[in-house]
């Protein structure tokens, strides 16, 4: 069993496995005559395979306890995943580097601060969507399509905060 403390999510820790998506810490331009603040590109969605689209999704999910026992990862081979907060929600993120194994010593734990998303690049490990505090609804922006995007990798974690 692995025991990791989750740290708090930065860009800089996490750009092995994808992207942060937060506004404050985005480059962003006015657009609509001033009116809208375009935050761009901060993320980059990948559909792969044959048939393959992005789809949007919304999930509303209970909330984990903690220390959060994650029995294992997951990767979407074909496709990126994001999960983007709606109301604020704080969530715990676990990932290790795409690979056909999982060295335990590159699995690292997050928690985010609820002003933070994250996009899953194709292939990164992941625990699956693992939010606090209460009932959260998250946009799910990742692949559709034909053929299998799901693999999954026996792994125990034991996940604290501070
Ligand atoms: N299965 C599903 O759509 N969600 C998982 O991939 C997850 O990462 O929560
Ligand atoms: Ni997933």
């Amino acid at each position: 069993m692995l025991n990791l403390k989750a740290q708090p999510l930065t860009p800089e820790a996490f750009e092995d496995f994808g992207e942060v998506i937060d506004t404050r810490v985005a480059k962003s331009f006015p657009i609509n005559g001033g009116r809208t603040q375009r935050f761009h590109d901060l993320a980059r969605v990948e559909a792969l395979g044959d048939g393959a689209r992005p789809m949007i999704s919304i999930f509303v999910s209970q909330p984990v306890t903690i220390p959060l026992e994650v029995e294992g990862l997951e990767r979407h081979p074909l496709g990126s995943q994001a999960f983007i907060p709606m109301h604020g929600e704080r969530f715990v993120v676990v990932v290790a580097p795409p690979g056909e194994r999982i060295e335990p010593e590159s699995v690292r734990a997050f928690v985010t601060d609820g002003g933070q998303g994250v996009n899953y690049r194709a292939g990164t490990w992941h625990a699956i969507h693992s939010v606090l505090d209460q009932e959260g609804e998250f946009l799910v922006v990742d692949r559709g399509g034909p053929g299998n995007n799901c693999d999954e990798h026996p792994l125990k974690v034991l996940v604290t905060l501070d």
